[in-house]
C-alpha cells in the first residue's frame, strides 16, 4: 500500500487513526477554512475535508491522503470553533437542553482515486446551568472544538444521548474511514 498521510493537526484524529493500528504520518494543511455557511452542513464538511486533503496531495502526490472536517449544526445554524469566551457561551446556551447534529466530512485521495463522504451523529444535551457553562469555559476545553465542547472530555457530562457513530463527534468516523481506505489497496 502507498504511504498514508493524515492531513490534520487535530490530536484527536491522530489518536483515532492510531487506534485503528494504521501506519501513517502527519502533514498539516494550511488552507483557508472560510466557507459559505448558508450551504447545507453535509456539503460544508465535505468541501472542507476535500480542500485539506487536496492541499496535502499537492506536496505528496505519491501518497494516500486523509482530510477531515467537523462542524455542529443546530436549527439551520452552523457552529464551528469559538473565537472567544462570548462565542463559546452563546454556542453552549444554544446547545443546552436541545438536540444538535454533528457532521464530519472525510476525503481520502490519491493521484488516481477520490473517496468523499460524511457521517452525521445526533447529540442530545441536558439543560446546562449558567454555572456549568462558566466552569466549562474556564477549563479551556471548548476553544479548539466545533460547537465549543468535546464529548471525549468534560463535555461528556452534558450528553444525554447520542444517535450515530461516537467517533464522528470526536472528529473522524473511524470504522467507515478504515473500510473506505481498504478500497485503495490493490
Ligand atoms: C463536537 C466535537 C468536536 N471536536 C473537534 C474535532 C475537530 O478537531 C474540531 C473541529 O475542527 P476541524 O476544523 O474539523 O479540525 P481541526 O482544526 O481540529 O484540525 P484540522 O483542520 O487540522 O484537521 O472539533 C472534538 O474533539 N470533540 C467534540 O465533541
Amino acid at each position: 500500500m502507498k504511504k498514508l498521510i493524515l492531513a490534520s493537526g487535530s490530536p484527536r484524529r491522530k489518536q483515532l487513526l492510531e487506534q485503528g493500528k494504521l501506519e501513517f504520518s502527519i502533514s498539516t494543511s494550511t488552507v483557508d477554512e472560510n466557507v459559505d455557511e448558508t450551504k447545507p452542513p453535509n456539503e460544508v464538511v465535505e468541501e472542507l475535508a476535500m480542500r485539506k486533503a487536496k492541499d496535502v496531495l499537492l506536496r505528496h502526490d505519491d501518497s494516500i491522503i486523509i482530510g477531515a472536517d467537523t462542524i455542529v449544526s443546530i436549527n439551520g445554524q452552523i457552529l464551528g470553533k469559538p473565537n472567544n469566551e462570548t462565542e463559546a457561551t452563546e454556542m453552549l446556551q444554544l446547545l443546552s437542553g436541545n438536540d444538535h447534529d454533528v457532521y464530519t466530512g472525510v476525503a481520502i485521495l490519491s493521484k488516481m482515486k477520490t473517496v468523499l463522504f460524511h457521517e452525521k451523529t445526533v447529540v442530545s444535551f441536558w439543560e446546562l446551568t449558567n454555572e456549568e457553562i462558566i466552569q466549562y469555559i474556564a477549563s479551556g476545553e471548548p476553544f479548539d472544538k466545533a460547537g465549543s465542547y468535546g464529548i471525549q472530555g468534560l463535555g461528556a457530562l452534558f450528553v444525554k444521548k447520542i444517535y450515530g457513530d461516537y467517533f464522528t463527534v470526536v472528529g473522524l468516523p473511524l470504522a467507515r474511514t478504515i473500510r473506505e481506505l481498504k478500497t485503495f489497496e490493490v
